[in-house]
């Protein structure tokens, strides 16, 4: 059997935690950095592995020196850097070489290159990796897109590094080229609406409540043993229950609320629009991470408007099921995005399987995703999570909690941008006779778009009067 020989390339926090992981798992990696002390540092924090790394100069030099056949993992920050980094390793590459590229790629730009290398008799992995440092060091969950025999190729390796659920790797290839990607950025865009109904959860507790962080980082850590129990539910406690040294005061207290974004939760929703379909609750969380960055505007708004937060009667049992319909609804339209993608790339995509790998080692790890891995094996009605069986008992029970959460905090005047357009989607979702007929006579009125009629056809116009 031929022996492939990998190298990594891009030593940052993904990449140095995912080849000490590649290393302590037996395998031997050539690693290199763009800049040739990053890898002299990782070589000097990687105390009792480092017989089993190469180190290179440079991604021209790595790829020049290693034996064929060659796999290259990058893990460099998506657009330009991957661009360069394809440039630079292609001309020494030789057929049936491998580059896979482990960032968070937009799979737009994963369809292209793989199509471009695959000409050239290059193969072309597109791997979402997720779990952040911890996860790449210990186990991520990742999501593959390429060929079958390209994938059976790297297999072992990769696998081996997995996070495990009850023994099953939590990878897979997913389908091809840009498939791998494109469900990591599915996951990213739930992760985002994950983070941010928690954050109105906390803002709501905070505001509404006049609870304090640690107290409201209790509330966290005892739902982290319920229904809710997940990741992003357990660091929350973590990040609340967490004191300044420099002040003494909660940390959260000194952070200053604007959230950064780079890029794949924007995409989610873009995607999302570009295929028809609502993910709504996402891209609530992208625009409230828009609206984050600009404190200086919010606080005019504040000074203009001096608006009143009042207190809220709500229980803390109130919010968790609020939270927990919320979470259902942003993952049901998640998994609407990759049902979408699916059909329209022609992928085939087990949505099961996706559900599978996400239950251990990424970052939107929870209880839930094990139920929904289940929703998807029985295959729900039209497709639709939130209409399983599993999931309707659950929202038929958490739903009146998240009408009282979204009532009274819109009424008290705290921003739940997420938690109402979960609640919306629902309603809609749920609404059999809409509001769209009159959209429909609007349209035909203004620019004869025609109708249809429930007693038949379609491009019927009215008799509109001027
Ligand atoms: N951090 C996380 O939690 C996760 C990150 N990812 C993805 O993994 C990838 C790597 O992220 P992360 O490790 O956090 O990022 P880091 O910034 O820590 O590391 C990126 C590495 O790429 C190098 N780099 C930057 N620009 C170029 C370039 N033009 N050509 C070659 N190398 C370049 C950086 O060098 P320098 O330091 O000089 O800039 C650094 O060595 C990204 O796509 C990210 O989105 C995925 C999952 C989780
Ligand atoms: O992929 C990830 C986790 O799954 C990364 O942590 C990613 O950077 C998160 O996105 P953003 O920086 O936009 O919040």
């Amino acid at each position: 059997m031929t022996t492939v020989h990998f190298g990594l390339y891009g030593l940052g926090t993904m990449g140095s935690a995912l080849a000490q992981n590649i290393a302590e798992k037996g395998f031997h990696l050539h690693v290199s950095s763009l800049h040739a002390e990053d890898t002299d540092r990782f070589l000097s924090k990687s105390d009792g592995l480092n017989e089993s790394f190469t180190p290179h100069r440079s991604l021209t030099g790595m790829t020049k020196t290693m034996p064929g056949p060659r796999v290259i993992i990058l893990l460099v920050p998506a657009g330009d850097a991957v661009e360069d980094s394809i440039a630079e390793a292609r001309p020494h590459m030789r057929p049936g070489d491998v580059i896979i590229d482990a960032g968070n790629a937009n799979f737009h730009d994963t369809r292209r290159h793989a199509l471009a290398l695959e000409a050239m008799g290059l193969a072309y992995l597109g791997m979402g990796v997720s779990g952040g440092e911890e996860g790449a060091r210990t186990g991520p969950a990742m999501m593959v897109g390429g060929t079958q025999s390209v994938w059976d190729g790297v297999r072992p390796l990769v696998e081996a590094i997995a996070a495990k659920y009850e023994g099953v790797p939590c990878v897979d290839r997913v389908g091809p080229d840009g498939a791998g990607h494109l469900v990591k950025t599915v996951h990213n865009g739930i992760e985002y609406a994950d983070m941010q109904l928690i954050a109105e959860t906390y803002g709501v507790m905070r505001d509404g409540l006049g609870m304090m962080p640690a107290a409201i980082g209790d509330v966290f850590g005892a739902w982290n043993k319920g229904p809710l129990q997940s990741y992003l539910v357990e660091i929350t406690g973590a990040v609340l229950n967490t004191d300044d040294p420099t002040t003494g005061k909660p940390l959260v207290e000194m952070i200053l609320d604007r959230a950064g974004q780079k890029g794949t939760g924007r995409w989610t929703a873009i995607e999302a629009l570009q295929l028809g379909v609502s993910v709504s609750t996402i891209e609530a969380a992208v625009s409230a991470r828009v609206w984050s960055a600009a404190k200086p505007v919010r606080q005019t708004g504040e000074a203009i408007f001096s608006p009143l937060r009042e207190s809220v009667e709500l229980g803390t049992d109130q919010l968790e099921q609020a939270l927990l319909a919320a979470r259902i609804i942003s993952h049901s339209q998640g998994f609407d995005l990759l049902v979408a993608a699916s059909r329209a790339y022609d992928w085939s995509l087990d949505l099961a399987r996706c559900a599978e790998i996400w239950r251990a080692g990424c970052i939107i790890r929870s209880a839930l995703l094990n139920d929904i891995a289940a929703a998807f094996r029985a295959g729900p009605p039209d497709d639709v999570l939130c209409f399983a069986p599993s999931m309707v008992t659950r929202l038929q029970e958490a739903l009146p909690a998240l009408r009282a959460v979204v009532g009274a905090a819109t009424s008290a005047g705290h921003p739940v941008p997420a938690l109402s357009a979960a609640l919306s989607w629902f309603d809609g979702m749920t609404q059999g006779s809409g509001t769209a007929d009159l959209i429909q006579g609007q349209r035909d009125f203004f620019g004869r778009h025609g109708f249809e009629r429930f007693d038949g056809g379609a491009g019927h116009h009215g008799p509109w009067a001027d």
